[in-house]
């Protein structure tokens, strides 16, 4: 397997202009695709969890121009539902933002499909969603374990009305009703059962559908409706602001790491809740500027926060590498669905900062880390999660050489992070 062996970084500065963000990126091209109109979409990230999205959409027969050296993809709207023809098979990869929305969106239209994805993905759930449109008339089988992944879909004439959806375990299944709702011709209320999970992630959905014209009334985020007779319309240009969650490691890397880093791409008025990652730096102790388009870091003298982090889940767990260079115990707080992300992310995180030598809490909902004066090298089992290897990164920017095994496993949202890291060291 291939590995990294990162050695310490004596000091960090400078700019970032920052890829553009997976979540955004992903609901445009869907968004594009079932407006009327052509969209040109600008700085679309370049990463595997964009090309399983891109790639089902040609095969369901979606035209693009994609400029993939320009980062520009230009998507010649269908005006409505998308299911149109057959399809074997989609495969998408671990891309929850490609498999919810998709097999929302394929449950309306005509045709059949199945939906699969790599040994992981048959291992996240997908229930929530499947028993919320269900009642709607969507015909949907599981072909291996019920509540999973890979679906066989039998696309139907569905019909708005009322439907409840489970939100307690991603928000990605409310995201991707919201989604659909304008295409079923007649009004959607839904009602949210359970306390909802990463709620910021509502917020992208809901200011990016009203980019596309389409409102939706939001009563506390416990019911949402959708007005019938509404469509999408293409916005024409649409910028993908940069990645909120992949910001987060330059940040904490400046945070710990001695230097000043300006990340570009995300500022006060980005849609992404994972921009709120700086203020828990700054209430660690890191210094914090923000601008429009822009947030800038520099070191402070970091202390450990006790923080409910159910609102930033991507960007918590920098925080939680972050808190080995901070003075007192950390504590993540409301983190419950880390378990059914890319890997079981509290087992995994437990399991590797201990092998640097903390002292770690794992709860069934919480970690507590608590940091030593000494930290020691080892080899960082990454699980196939992109975010593990980032996070572990900031290891080196502490001053201790850390070896990442995989490191390609960044291809899922940032495939040269490794790169963009060694930019901004020194
Ligand atoms: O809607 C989105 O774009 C996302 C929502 C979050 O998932 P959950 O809602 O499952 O926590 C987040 O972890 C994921 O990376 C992207
Ligand atoms: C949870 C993540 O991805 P997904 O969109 O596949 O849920 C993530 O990027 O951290």
């Amino acid at each position: 397997m291939e590995q990294l062996r990162l050695e310490p970084i004596s000091h960090v500065g400078g700019v970032i202009q920052l890829p553009g963000s997976k979540s955004i990126s992903n609901r445009a091209l869907l968004l594009a695709t079932i407006a009327s109109g052509r969209t040109r979409l600008t700085n679309l990230l370049d990463s595997d969890d964009i090309r399983h999205m891109l790639t089902a959409l040609d095969q369901l027969g979606v035209s693009y121009d994609y400029r993939k050296d320009q980062a520009t993809i230009e998507v010649e709207g269908l005006g409505g539902r998308l299911a149109r023809g057959q399809v074997a098979e989609l495969y998408l990869g671990n891309a929850g933002t490609a498999m919810r929305p998709l097999a929302a969106a394929l449950a309306i239209g005509s045709g059949e499909f199945v939906l699969t994805g790599e040994p992981r993905m048959k291992e996240r759930p997908i229930g929530h969603l499947i028993d919320a449109l269900q009642p709607l008339g969507a015909r949907i089988d599981y072909l291996e374990n019920p509540g999973y992944p890979p679906l066989k879909i039998h696309a139907g004439d569905l019909a708005g009305g009322r439907v409840s959806i489970d939100g307690s375990i991603s928000s990605q299944f409310l995201t991707a009703l919201l989604m659909v709702a304008p295409l079923l011709g007649s009004e959607l209320t839904i009602e949210v059962k359970g306390e909802l999970v990463s709620k910021p992630y509502i917020d992208i959905t809901l200011g990016m559908m009203a980019r596309f014209g389409v409102t939706v009334e939001n009563r506390d985020y416990r019911e949402f409706v959708v007005a019938a007779g509404q469509q999408y319309l293409s916005p024409g240009e649409f910028l993908v602001e940069g990645d909120a969650s992949s910001a987060s490691y330059f940040l904490a890397a400046a945070a710990i790491g001695g230097g000043t880093i300006e990340v570009r791409g995300v500022g006060t008025d980005s849609l992404q809740g994972d921009k709120h990652f700086a203020d828990v730096l700054e209430a660690m102790g890191a210094k914090v500027e923000w601008g429009k388009d822009f947030i800038r870091c520099s070191k402070g003298d970091l202390n450990g926060v006790d923080m409910d982090m159910n609102a930033i889940p991507d960007a918590a767990m920098t925080i939680a590498t972050t808190a080995l260079f901070a003075n007192g115990p950390t504590t993540i707080r409301n983190i419950y669905n880390w378990r059914v992300k890319e890997t079981d992310r509290l087992a995994a995180m437990a399991t590797e900062l201990r092998k640097v030598g903390a002292v770690v809490e794992e709860g069934e909902d919480y970690i507590r880390i608590e940091p030593v004066p000494e930290l020691r090298h080892a080899e960082i089992e990454t699980y196939n999660d992109h975010r593990i290897a980032m996070c572990f990164s900031m290891l080196a920017v502490g001053g201790q050489s850390v070896t990442i095994l995989d490191p390609g496993c960044t291809a899922k949202t940032f495939p040269d992070y490794f790169d963009r890291l060694a930019s901004v060291s020194r």
